[in-house]
């Protein structure tokens, strides 16, 4: 089955939804916290919304499941307005009751076939002026068919910022300038390419487990110091081959932590679909069609495919 209308959609809406990201973001953002105490700021929310209310009208037969919902914001009016005034810039004519209503469409289930998405992943990165995604999946029968992921604080090789990584199953995976241009087709790092044979990982140090991040890495091999950056760019490093890895393993103060569905699935596709190979720590796949969070599964392993058992192997080793 092609997915060109899917696809399209999707790259519409993370567009869309980058550009009310950066916008809140030039205007420096401030940090609400929800009830897991993680931040989340008016343009999660102003994401959502658009990018649901894009879905919605493309797609009004798929569920969407998304990590934000709007309970919070409705009882806050001074929010919802915020967030309202912001998504006015891309929907002129958007009310406080619509915008709250498409967050909300974000609260469907998983199923045979549905989106999630994570309006701004890396949050953390967002309050700080590093990176940050906003990522778009399309999951069927368990496996992710299409992915899209804005990196609006990407820099790329012509200097310009701004990445949007694509991809299909089965057709390959593609980066470009959210401004447009030429759209570039991905490869993962080559085995004997030394010279981009180093590791990414999360800036923040409790989303992982540094340590034993870096003492698998020397175990393989790599000599280079490790590039730490926020949300799922770090795939998109993977799939246009600047690192050959990237490691996310559990962090020892939160053992019973399980990763979410949205936090993965836009990247894994770019990373696979680039020629590379995503698990969890003991090397099975991830199961993005069985709920919201990968319950039986732990730790991430991102690589060109390569030097994924050899990765698998140092890890059961250490
Ligand atoms: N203890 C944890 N282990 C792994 N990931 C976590 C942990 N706590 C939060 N996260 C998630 O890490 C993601 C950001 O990752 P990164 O550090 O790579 O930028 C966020 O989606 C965040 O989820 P949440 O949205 O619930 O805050
Ligand atoms: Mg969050
Ligand atoms: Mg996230
Ligand atoms: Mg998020």
């Amino acid at each position: 089955m092609s997915y060109e209308r899917e696809k399209q959609v999707a790259i519409d809406a993370a567009i869309a939804a980058a550009k009310l990201c950066q916008e809140v973001r030039r205007e420096i953002p401030v940090a609400m916290e929800k009830i897991d105490k993680s931040p989340v700021t008016v343009a999660d929310y102003g994401s959502q919304a658009l990018i649901c209310k894009a879905l919605n009208a493309a797609f009004p037969e798929d569920a969407i499941v998304g990590e934000e919902d709007a309970t919070d914001l409705r009882s806050n009016a001074e929010q919802l307005q915020k967030v309202t005034h912001h998504v006015q810039s891309l929907v002129p004519d958007a009310t406080p009751e619509q915008v709250a209503d498409w967050i909300d469409c974000g609260n469907g289930d998983v199923g045979g076939r549905f989106w999630t998405l994570d309006p701004i992943d890396g949050t953390k990165g967002f309050l700080r002026q590093d990176q940050y995604a906003v990522a778009i999946a399309l999951i069927e029968d368990n496996e992710v068919k299409v992915g899209v992921m804005a990196c609006p604080a990407l820099k790329l090789e012509s200097g310009e910022e701004g990445a949007l990584f694509v991809a299909v199953r089965g057709e390959g995976a593609t980066m470009q300038a959210i401004s447009g241009g030429t759209v570039r087709s991905l490869q993962v790092v080559a085995a004997d390419d030394v010279e981009n044979m180093r590791f990414v990982e999360s800036v923040e140090a409790s989303h992982g487990d540094q340590s034993r991040q870096n003492a698998v890495a020397k175990a393989v091999g790599f000599t280079a110091e490790s590039r730490r950056m926020d949300s799922q760019a770090k795939y998109g490093i993977v799939a246009s081959g600047q690192a050959a890895l990237y490691m996310r393993l559990p962090s020892p103060k939160t053992p019973d932590y399980r990763e979410n569905i949205w936090d993965h699935a836009a990247g894994a596709i770019v990373v696979e679909e680039a020629g590379g190979r995503v698990t969890d720590m003991h090397g099975n796949s991830l199961p993005f069609g069985m709920g919201k969070k990968m319950v039986n599964n732990q730790g991430i392993v991102v690589s060109n495919g390569t030097i994924h058992d050899t990765v698998l192997k140092a890890l059961q080793d250490s």
